[in-house]
């Protein structure tokens, strides 16, 4: 096997074949290697005009012969055990300066674990864009040492996302970066996903709109402010029918929602940074409890069915949508900001708003404003910059007004809810956290910070 191909690829599933065959159709000649050799021959098969291009090889050994050195190989199977797997088989075979590219949706201290196990050039790049995306244009969010991706960065840039010309990829910074954002990105999916679906709720079990209204409505609201990726698939799912049953499809699909793990990773590091961003947990949440079917059924059948029909009219339930995304990719933001300082890495959020802007899944609309906003306000919280700020003071009344409704007719909308009362607790300037410090130094001694300054203070209670 000539070692002529530019790059290798290893995991020809939903995400890896639409990967290589990107990669081919823009001109670079890569060698494939897949566990399941069939899947590989399919993949040979299926290439048509790309097959001159794509060299499919039925072992690692030969994948490795394929390419020209110094060797660059991606890898797009599933994050945690395989990854480590397939790097220990691969690196006895791989010359010192071969470089290992992570693509898939690894956990970021997995990917600081792995660069710094020092075992070879390495870099972890999240993708993000579905197989459409891969196949067409992804957003593209790497992280590690800017040698390695100056390596690869051509084929990164001609395979990813355009926006204006500008390709949808970035080196973002080092170790775990990339995949840190595209885990972010995912827990930001994760709330703009929920709170579609808590409106859809609404819509479908307080206002009986049958799907294809849903699927109007939603269409409607993308040719608006929340023109994005996430709206526009919902009214496609809402329109579309079951062949099976000739029923809508939603009718179909069972009510309890699957995970891999990026949202519950995003929500498990915030509150080891203790940054907030609980319109993102909510979501994470939503998603274990929609999996508690048979619990919920029997709440049912005790209290009886909770929502009950309920009014509220199309504005403004696009009014608390648009203020509830902007809370949401608010807090992924100043989460990222946080972890940035943690890790002393130096990622520019205007770059990540931006290379969100297209081939993503929460790309939207709305990202070039935040690119804007995040540039000129730097280290600003999203919600205080003045377009956001601006957006929040018109809309926050609808988000009110949905989450009381919500409330008062029994459906429940944790993501709504949450990311108005992250709004509301962050513009109260005196919280209530004065009676908790008192409450523990009463019962633990903890000490509490006098107004006057002093800390270490004590109630009456103390000694
Ligand atoms: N699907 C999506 O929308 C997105 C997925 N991702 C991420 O991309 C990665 C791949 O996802 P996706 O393509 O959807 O997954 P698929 O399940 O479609 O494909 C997984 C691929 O990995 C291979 N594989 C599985 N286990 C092992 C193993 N232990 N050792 C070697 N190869 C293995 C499979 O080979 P075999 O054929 O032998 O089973 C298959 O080729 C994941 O990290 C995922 O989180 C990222 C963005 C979007
Ligand atoms: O990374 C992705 C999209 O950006 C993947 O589709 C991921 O699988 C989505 O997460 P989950 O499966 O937990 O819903």
């Amino acid at each position: 096997m000539a070692d002529t191909s530019r790059i290798g690829l290893i995991g020809l599933g939903t995400m890896g074949a639409a990967l290589a065959a990107n990669i081919a159709e823009k001109g670079f000649d890569i060698a494939v290697f897949n566990r399941t050799t069939q899947k590989t021959r399919d993949f040979a098969k299926a290439a048509g005009d790309l097959a001159p291009r794509i060299t499919p090889c039925e072992t690692l050994e030969e994948l490795v012969a394929a390419l020209a050195p110094p060797r660059a190989i991606i890898l797009m199977v599933p994050a945690g055990d395989p990854v480590d797997d397939q790097i220990a088989a691969l690196r006895p075979l791989l010359d010192e300066d071969d470089l290992i590219i992570d693509c898939g949706n690894a956990n970021f201290h997995d990917t600081n674990r792995r660069m710094a196990a020092g075992d070879g050039p390495f870099l972890g790049v999240g993708v993000s864009g579905g197989e459409a995306g891969a196949r067409h244009g992804p957003s593209i969010m790497a992280g590690g040492a800017p040698a390695h991706w100056d390596r690869v960065a051509d084929i990164m840039e001609a395979i990813a996302a355009k926006h204006e010309g500008a390709p949808c990829a970035a080196l973002l910074g080092p170790e775990g970066a990339g995949h840190f954002v595209k885990m972010v990105h995912n827990g930001i999916e994760y709330a703009d996903m929920q709170m579609i679906a808590e409106i859809y709720g609404l819509l479908r079990d307080g206002m009986r709109l049958d799907t294809g209204a849903v699927a109007d409505l939603f269409e409607a609201w993308d040719r608006g402010p929340l023109d994005s990726y996430l709206i526009e698939i919902t009214a496609k799912v809402a329109r579309a029918t079951d062949p099976a049953t000739d029923k809508p499809l939603l009718e179909v699909i069972v009510d309890a929602a699957g995970q891999k793990g990026t949202g519950r990773w995003t929500a498990i590091e915030s509150q080891h940074l203790l940054t907030p961003i609980p319109a993102i947990e909510a979501a994470v949440v939503a998603r274990n409890v929609s999996g508690r079917r048979a619990e919920r059924a029997a709440g049912e059948a005790l209290f009886g069915p909770a929502p009950q029909p309920v009014e509220i009219d199309h504005a403004t339930l696009e009014g608390a949508l648009i203020a509830g995304k902007v809370l949401a990719y608010a807090q992924g933001f100043v989460m990222i900001a946080a972890t940035c300082e943690a890790h002393g890495w130096d990622v520019d959020l205007p770059t990540v708003a931006r290379i969100w802007r297209e081939g993503c899944i929460i790309r939207s609309a709305m990202l070039d404003d935040m690119a804007q906003a995040l540039g000129d306000a730097p280290g600003e919280n999203l919600m205080r910059t003045p377009h956001f700020a601006d957006l929040l003071k018109r809309h926050h009344g609808a988000l009110r007004q949905v989450v009381a409704q919500a409330a008062l007719h029994g459906h429940p909308v944790p993501a709504l809810a949450s990311g108005l009362a992250y709004f509301d607790a962050m513009r109260t300037a005196r919280g209530t956290a004065n009676m908790i410090q008192g409450q523990r130094d009463f019962f633990g001694l903890h000490g509490f910070e006098h107004v006057n300054g002093k800390t270490g203070q004590h109630g009456p209670w103390a000694g």
